[in-house]
């Protein structure tokens, strides 16, 4: 177990981030939605996209927001839980809305969603166009086609998913404790904050208790599990106090409030390593001179323009090797199946539109997915 508990100020950078929103900080009587606490975080979501940092949020609270909508004399059933959820969402969408410089754009979610290869393609294609077009995600479970999260309060690791999907560096967990502690800060009061955890081990993972709040359901457990999936994959995750603004003055000048988990290696260098020695090519594509100059020397993606032949028989999303003058030169994840991409291959984007009717994607492989050799 290596972790700091000092009280040194520990610095962080970050470029895209998903903040994870709990529904304590929602709904924090569980009587509606309220926008009192979610003010400062607000703010600092406002005032770091103005600086050129990109946010996506998800938003647990949608039950906690519509609850009082019903009348009940006994705890909700699942069904139940589903309509409030139903009418909670579009309350705390409105909230969020009025809180935000930026159009704000739901994104509902199910795990099966982000396994689909198909539907793993288009989240990412739809959370990448919202950024670049300068929108604010917020993304919840859908609560009234899967239930897991109601059952088992897994949104922090569904914004996990999110944070790989969305190629995000940082993960930031907001809460209603200050970060992880040795023990449950409700039931101890000499639990001690931890500050930094560089390795996330079975001893990390057992000073883990459940929620704490009325609302909330995963307690901290979930949200271990959450960063120790992101730590994998290069990504930083912060635990931190979304109900204090110092939480979000420290955010914004680079110091961690709460509980810094550190990724054993870099984003760029987890998935290097994953494209480069997890999967296996399924097929290969050739590419010409412009296309060899634009992602080696540029960084470019690459675009069926640049692509002369298409071989093997690989699936949209699977890996693919790029071949430059009989060398493999890249690997990648690939847009388009192998029988859609032969079929554009040399074509540019209007021409793709004449071709299929239609251009789900202007490159075959994005820069973010394709790692040079
Ligand atoms: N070791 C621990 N350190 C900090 N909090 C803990 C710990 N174990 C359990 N908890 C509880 O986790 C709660 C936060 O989880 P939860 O109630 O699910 O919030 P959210 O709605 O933000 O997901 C805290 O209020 C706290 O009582
Ligand atoms: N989708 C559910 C999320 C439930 C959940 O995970 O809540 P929390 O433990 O507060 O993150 C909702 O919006 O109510």
């Amino acid at each position: 177990m290596r972790q700091q508990g000092s009280n040194n100020p520990i610095s962080f950078s970050w470029q895209r981030a998903v903040i994870k929103v709990g529904s304590a900080l929602i709904s924090p009587h569980g009587d509606g939605c309220k926008t009192a606490s979610l003010l400062a975080l607000a703010q600092f979501v406002n005032e770091s996209r103005s600086a050129g940092k990109e946010v996506i949020l998800v938003s647990s609270g949608a039950v906690a927001a519509g609850k009082n909508a019903f009348t009940l004399s006994h705890s909700p059933t699942l069904s139940e839980k589903q309509a409030m959820a139903a009418v909670g969402q579009t309350r705390m969408m409105a909230n969020w809305a009025r809180l935000f410089d930026s159009p704000t754009a739901q994104i509902l979610l199910t795990h099966g969603d982000i396994r689909n290869r198909d539907h793993y393609l288009n989240i990412k294609g739809t959370i990448r166009e919202l950024l670049a077009h300068g929108m604010l995600p917020v993304i919840n479970e859908n609560d009234s086609v899967a239930t897991d999260e109601l059952k088992f309060g897994d949104n922090d690791n569904l914004a996990a998913l999110v944070a790989l999907v969305a190629e995000a560096d940082t993960l930031l967990i907001c809460t209603d404790v200050d970060g992880l502690y040795n023990s449950d800060p409700r039931s101890d009061a000499d639990a001690q904050l931890l500050r930094r955890v560089e390795k996330i081990d079975p001893q990390i993972m057992a000073l883990a208790g459940g929620a704490g709040s009325k609302v909330g359901t995963g307690g901290m457990q979930t949200k271990l599990q959450a960063a120790r999936k992101a730590s994998h994959n290069g990504i930083q995750t912060i635990i931190a106090n979304g109900f204090k603004s110092h939480t979000f003055t420290q955010l914004a000048r680079g110091v961690v409030p709460g509980t810094l988990f550190v990724p054993p290696l870099s984003r760029g260098k987890a998935k290097k390593n994953w494209l480069m020695h997890s999967l296996r090519a399924k097929g290969w594509v050739f590419i010409d001179h412009g296309a060899a100059e634009a992602i080696a020397n540029r960084g470019a993606s690459l675009l069926p323009v640049g692509i002369t032949k298409v071989e093997g028989g690989f699936n949209a999303g699977e890996a693919v090797e790029v071949i430059f003058q009989h060398e493999p030169v890249a690997i990648g994840l690939c847009q388009y199946d192998a029988r859609t991409l032969t079929e554009i291959a040399g074509l540019n984007r209007q021409q793709i539109e004449q071709q299929l009717g239609y251009c789900s994607y202007s490159v075959a492989m994005h820069r973010d997915d394709l790692v040079l050799f």
